[in-house]
């Protein structure tokens, strides 16, 4: 077999590699405003002008071929042909950021200095331009001794420029004009080739240096920041209630179309108390998901992102962890899985463990729906102060409870299990940049995609395969299906443990199959309920109204603090077992989660009950 020719993307963090291999390629990487996105190599396919394919590889940013995180550790692998199984690229493009010339030259010289095949992609030339730099290709090429192209990645400019120069870049000798150098005067080089290919600049930063004096200060930049998730989370709720509403009313019209067209049978029953009524119940919660994610990809395409991080970095430390772990943690926002996957940038084993370690502490997006729709059940919608609603400000609360819970237990480990100094944190603040409309749009509809799919895979399976334990054996006359089923003999055995913590069977049926995913619990409450109701259309509700009646509120309290802790997925699990290499964190992760939900949601329960609530 005929290998293709391999080329590699190479250079600092942030400096549009993603973007441009997107473009390239036709691929859909994630790229965002901040250090430290791509933390794997991913390869593509590239057709150059000639029709010729060849395979282009996207690595992850790095400062220099010394690597000390384990991302970086990758890059300098692919580059130097020591990754396992794999030959080394033929060429490189080595990618810079035209308004940040002097330090990404760098990089690109220690590259340039190993002798390869090279291309350079002058990249974010538009934002070179926006703040008023004008630089000259040619003579950057004369002084590097290889061709730059000119490129804006987001706007596709100079795609096929790019490619024409790779297609050359393997014919052409690779030109050995670089000694190698030290660092030192790779920076001096740097310094003095950016003065040379840089024909004018005016000052143009101020509205950005202004702009980062007030999102940075001591105090008025934490307050800003407290200000913004406030507002998301109020948006969440509120924005996205009309949308729900509607939703809620097409599946349970759904449900009684299927069930006015079929006749009596199990089958029946299979899709309308099953799959309707328990996929249906995830699936209402895809506007909230939407909202949820159009704040955090304009954040995070914005430049702001990053300055949080910054803004985070000493309350970090004082914990014992640096800003470069807000990053990992913010994306865990989303999800644990990638979350953890971005502590790869995390040049420190402890610092970086410890940061898996309490990841699973923010509130994922996993847990919306569960929040979503206990909140809504047994917490009245009524405002607290203006047009603050009293819902937005429980859910609100209850991510700060994550928060400030990951930050006490990483300084817990800090002090024992990952004992060891905080390393420092240096990161550089991207440019700010307007979100792009376009880009917001494929991501959100990526994001919904991912929900939707996890519904109609994961989440169908374990409420078919719930619903027909919940179904199996028939109760005989009198008997409530849901205690003579398999499901409802196992769940009491269950009931007996979380009783203490103010659980009802219910609960203890749904905690089971929530280790697939989190939004199990509510398909497999949904579900349960349904199956309880039977065809008694009086006690046929929607999953909301059906806790609101069932549940008392020291219940509902201690279910929203479990869930708070719970480690409830088993890919979180998996990829911890991965990126740690062994089982020795995993288990002590869910140990030490489950533990901790146990105690929370117990102490809410007696707390609440004493309260009289
Ligand atoms: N204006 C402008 N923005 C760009 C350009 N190329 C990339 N960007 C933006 O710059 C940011 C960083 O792009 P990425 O492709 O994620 O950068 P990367 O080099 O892959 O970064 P790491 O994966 O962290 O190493 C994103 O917000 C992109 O939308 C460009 O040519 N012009
Ligand atoms: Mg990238």
């Amino acid at each position: 077999m005929s290998q293709l020719r391999k080329v590699a993307l190479v250079g600092n963090p942030n400096a549009g590699k993603s973007a441009l291999f997107n473009a390239l390629t036709g691929a859909r990487q994630k790229i965002a405003n901040y250090p430290g996105v791509t933390v794997e190599r991913k390869a593509g396919r590239l057709l150059l002008p000639s029709g010729q394919p060849i395979e282009l590889v996207d690595l992850p940013g790095s400062y220099g071929l010394d690597s000390t995180s384990p991302d970086e550790e990758v890059t300098r692998k692919v580059i130097m042909g020591e990754f396992p199984g794999e030959q080394a690229p033929d060429a490189l493009i080595v990618v810079l950021d035209a308004s940040n010339l002097e330090q990404h030259l760098v990089f690109a010289l220690e590259v340039i200095e190993l002798g390869k095949p090279t291309v350079v992609a002058l990249n974010m030339v538009d934002l070179a331009e926006r703040d008023g730099l004008v630089i000259d290709p040619a003579a950057l090429a004369s002084e590097l001794g290889v061709p730059v192209i000119s490129t804006v990645a987001v706007r596709r400019r100079g795609l096929s420029e790019l490619a024409e120069a790779i297609a050359q870049a393997g014919a052409r000798e690779p030109e050995k004009r670089h000694p190698h150098g030290f660092l030192p005067e790779r920076r001096l080089t740097a310094h003095a080739i950016a003065d040379g290919a840089i024909l004018s600049e005016t000052a143009r930063h101020r509205l950005h240096a202004k702009l980062d004096r007030v999102l940075l200060h001591p105090w008025i930049g934490p307050l800003i920041l407290f200000a913004l998730l406030f507002v998301v989370f109020q948006a969440v709720f509120a924005g996205a209630a009309p949308f729900a509403d509607g939703l809620d009313a097409g599946v349970a019209a759904l449900g009684d179309l299927v069930r006015g067209a079929l006749p009596p049978s199990l089958i029946r029953d299979l899709l309308t108390d099953g799959i309707i009524s328990g996929v249906g119940s995830v699936v209402v919660f895809l506007p909230q998901i939407i909202i949820l994610f159009f704040f955090i990809l304009a954040m995070e395409a914005s430049g702001y992102m990053a300055r949080a991080a910054f803004l985070m970095d000493r309350m970090m430390a004082s914990v014992g962890l640096s800003g470069r772990s807000f990053i990992p943690l913010l994306s865990s926002f989303a999800c644990a899985i990638p979350g953890i996957m971005a502590t790869r940038s995390i040049a420190d084993p402890k610092d970086r463990l410890t940061t898996i370690l309490v990841a699973p502490l923010m509130t994922c997006s996993a847990r919306l729906p569960v929040y979503a729709v206990v909140i809504a059940a047994v917490i009245p919608q009524r405002a607290v102060l203006g047009p603050v609603g009293l819902q937005g400000l429980v859910l609100f609360a209850l991510y700060a409870l994550g928060v400030v819970s990951a930050m006490v237990v990483a300084l817990v480990l800090r002090s024992t299990v990952t004992k060891g100094a905080a390393s420092g944190f240096i990161m550089e603040l991207p440019k700010y940049q307007m979100p792009r409309l376009k880009d917001l749009m494929i991501g959100l509809w990526q994001r919904a995609w991912i929900f939707l799919r996890r519904a109609g895979t994961i989440i169908f399976m374990v409420t078919v395969v719930l619903w027909l334990l919940l179904n199996f054996p028939r109760a005989g006359q009198g008997e409530s299906q849901v205690d003579a089923s398999f499901a409802g003999k196992i769940a009491n055995g269950l009931a007996v443990v979380v009783e203490p913590i103010g659980f009802n069977r219910d609960i203890a049926l749904s905690l089971i199959p929530a280790m697939a995913a989190r939004e199990v619990a509510v398909s497999s409450l949904a579900t349960t309920y349904a199956v309880d109701a039977g065809d008694d259309d009086s006690t046929q509700a929607a999953l909301g109204e059906q806790i609101a009646a069932r549940w008392t509120l020291p219940t509902a309290l201690a279910f929203l603090a479990w869930f708070v802790f719970a480690p409830q997925c088993m890919s979180t699990i998996a990829v911890t077992r991965r990126e740690t290499n062994g089982w020795k964190w995993p288990v002590f992760m869910l140990l030490y989660l489950f533990g901790l939900a146990y105690i929370f949601a117990g102490i809410t329960y007696w707390s609440a009950l004493a309260l009289g609530l």
